[in-house]
């Protein structure tokens, strides 16, 4: 497999997907009509904040299975391009949250303290203490804007130098802010209006970009001091300057400007301002963190394992995959069969999740169905990340629910898929180390452990029909593995699934469905 370094990380990251035999191009000076131009070689791309990964570059990168961001924001990465074809997006939000955090307060104690201006007139051998009177934190109110990972750690810092912190995070859950000790204000403007010092932590997104506005200032207290080090353009940068001019705004630390690299901001001629070039995530630390953590993510990714930092799936606690895997195994294989006995189009998917599953992330265990449905009869890569898309894009309608979570009732995926004429049924349970079992399929009852070839023949409930089948696959010389029977005492049905070495010739098949009293025969491959 071959990845494209296109930003620079950590030497270690790099190590690591080579020592995984991967081979890995490091190119951090490629234009972007010379990425373009290479961009459909590679099965991966490693990138930080710089390189944006849009339709433009999709429609180029017909290989690419993963977008690895060596880094926490994933702004730069359009999202929906990738899920719709496919591609996996991974990234690494916890491996730098503590040098942003640690960053922030760099950039609020220096500019509150005029420290990079101090060193500036030294640097020019100039002894002068004039102008420089900064302000302490110590009983001053802190207004953090965002609570999430970056936020709560600062807010534990600040709290250690006295201050009084207060935070405005409409998406988190009241403990969260009892966990920190932080004063939840219910809107912005309270919390513009009591805070001496603003930071903001949220993700760039519509809602946020200019959250912090012309309007917000307006009600901000006389001298109050700001500090952005998650995106640009999070405090409006116009605004920003208006309110620098009218002395609201006593100083400003900022490290992300909008349009990096952006050397020339107007805010820079402004001797109370102090700008670092997007240096947040740049310590040793975090960088190794985050090189090796990508790098990891983007060989299981490439091998098609889980990824719990996968941003376009669901999220899964790593003490869950061992759990999971099982499952997802086994929701693959229920979702397989249908097309592979039945020829309508599927409506509706009704699954339901009952013990021990349900407690788990049940919505990538839908996933695993959904994939198993669409994979054999789509052209397109039906994978995890677009598996959703591909059915709500074919009109087909998934609901999920979940009867017990108790986990001494057994663990069932139950899967109803629903067709204009037909409901079919089909339900499996993990039995521990054993792996996944078909437990049901359309009524019957087994025991069936999926293996690569399995007939399936349904047939009037009778005797004879059991050994005439055994007969003909022996003449093909197809080996029964193992052989399983259910029957449908009401309808005089039965149906059974046997478990095969080898593929069955077509002949075989149809000498197999003119048995008199077979309904139904189908291979099942998985
Ligand atoms: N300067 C740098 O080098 C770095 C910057 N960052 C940036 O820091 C930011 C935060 O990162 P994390 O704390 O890890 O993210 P996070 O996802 O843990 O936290 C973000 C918080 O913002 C809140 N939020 C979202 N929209 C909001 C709104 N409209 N109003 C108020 N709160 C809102 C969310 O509920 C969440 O609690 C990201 O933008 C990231 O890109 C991250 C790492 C380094
Ligand atoms: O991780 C983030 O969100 C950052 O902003 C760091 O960006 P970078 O990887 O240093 O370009």
């Amino acid at each position: 497999m071959k990845i494209l370094v296109a930003e620079t990380i950590s030497e270690k990251g790099i190590e690591k997907l080579m020592n995984e035999g991967m081979t890995v191009d490091v190119n951090t000076k490629l234009s972007r009509e010379e990425l373009l131009k290479v961009i459909g070689e590679y099965d991966a791309i490693i990138v930080r904040s710089v390189t944006k990964i849009n339709e433009e570059f999709y429609r180029r990168a017909t290989k690419l299975k993963v977008v690895g961001r060596a880094g926490n924001g994933v702004d730069n990465i359009d999202m929906e391009g990738a899920t719709k074809r496919g591609i996996i997006v991974v990234n690494t939000p916890e491996s730098n949250v503590v040098s942003a955090a640690e960053h922030t307060i760099g950039l609020l104690i220096s500019s509150c303290r005029n420290i990079p201006q101090a060193h500036a007139r030294l640097g020019k051998r100039v002894w002068d203490r004039s102008n420089l009177k900064g302000v302490e934190l110590l009983n001053k109110t802190v207004g953090i804007v965002g609570l999430g990972r970056i936020g709560s750690l600062v807010a534990t810092r600040l709290k250690a130098f006295g201050m009084n912190v207060v935070a405005y995070d409409p998406y988190i859950s009241d403990a969260r802010f009892k966990k920190y000790g932080v004063e939840k204000k219910e809107n912005l403007e309270e919390l513009m209006k009591e805070a001496d010092f603003i930071t903001v932590h949220t993700p760039k997104t519509e809602e946020t970009m200019g959250m912090i506005g012309k309007d917000q200032f307006r009600v901000a207290k006389k001298g109050v001091r700001v500090v952005n080090c998650a995106r640009g353009g999070i405090i409006d940068e116009q605004a920003l300057e208006e309110a620098l001019k009218e002395k609201i705004v006593a100083s400003a630390g900022i490290d992300v400007l909008v349009g990096e690299p952006n050397p020339t901001s107007p805010l820079l001629d402004f001797d109370n301002v102090i700008i670092t070039p997007h240096l947040g995530a740049d310590t040793v630390e975090a960088q190794d963190n985050v090189g090796i953590t990508v790098a990891q993510e983007v060989i299981s990714a490439l091998r098609g394992e889980m990824v719990p930092n996968a941003v376009n799936l669901p999220t899964i606690q790593s003490q869950e995959l061992e759990t999971l895997k099982a499952y997802l195994q086994l929701g693959e294989v229920l979702g397989k069969i249908y097309y592979q006995l039945e020829k309508e189009a599927v409506e509706k998917v009704e699954i339901t999740y009952s013990g021990e599953v349900a407690a788990l992330e049940t919505s990538m265990l839908t996933l695993a169905i959904l994939k198993g449905i669409f994979e054999p009869v789509l052209k397109e890569k039906v994978n995890y990340v677009n598996a959703a898309l591909t059915a709500e894009s074919r009109g087909v309608t998934v609901t999920e629910s979940r009867e017990s979570a108790e986990s001494n009732c057994l663990a069932l995926i139950q899967v109803k898929i629903i067709s204009k004429n037909k409901t079919f049924t089909i339900s499996g349970t993990v039995l521990g180390k054993g792996g996944g079992r078909i437990v049901e399929l359309n009524g019957y009852e087994f025991d069936v452990t999926p293996s690569a070839y399995m007939l399936m023949a349904e047939n009037i409930d009778k005797p004879g029909i059991v050994g005439q089948i055994g007969t003909l696959l022996g003449v093909s010389k197809v080996n029964i593995a193992t052989m399983q029977l259910g029957r449908l005492a009401s309808d005089k049905r039965a149906m059974m699934v046997l478990a095969v070495d080898s593929d069955v010739p077509k002949e075989t098949l149809q000498f197999i469905g003119g048995v008199e009293g077979v309904v139904k025969v189908r291979l099942v491959k998985l």
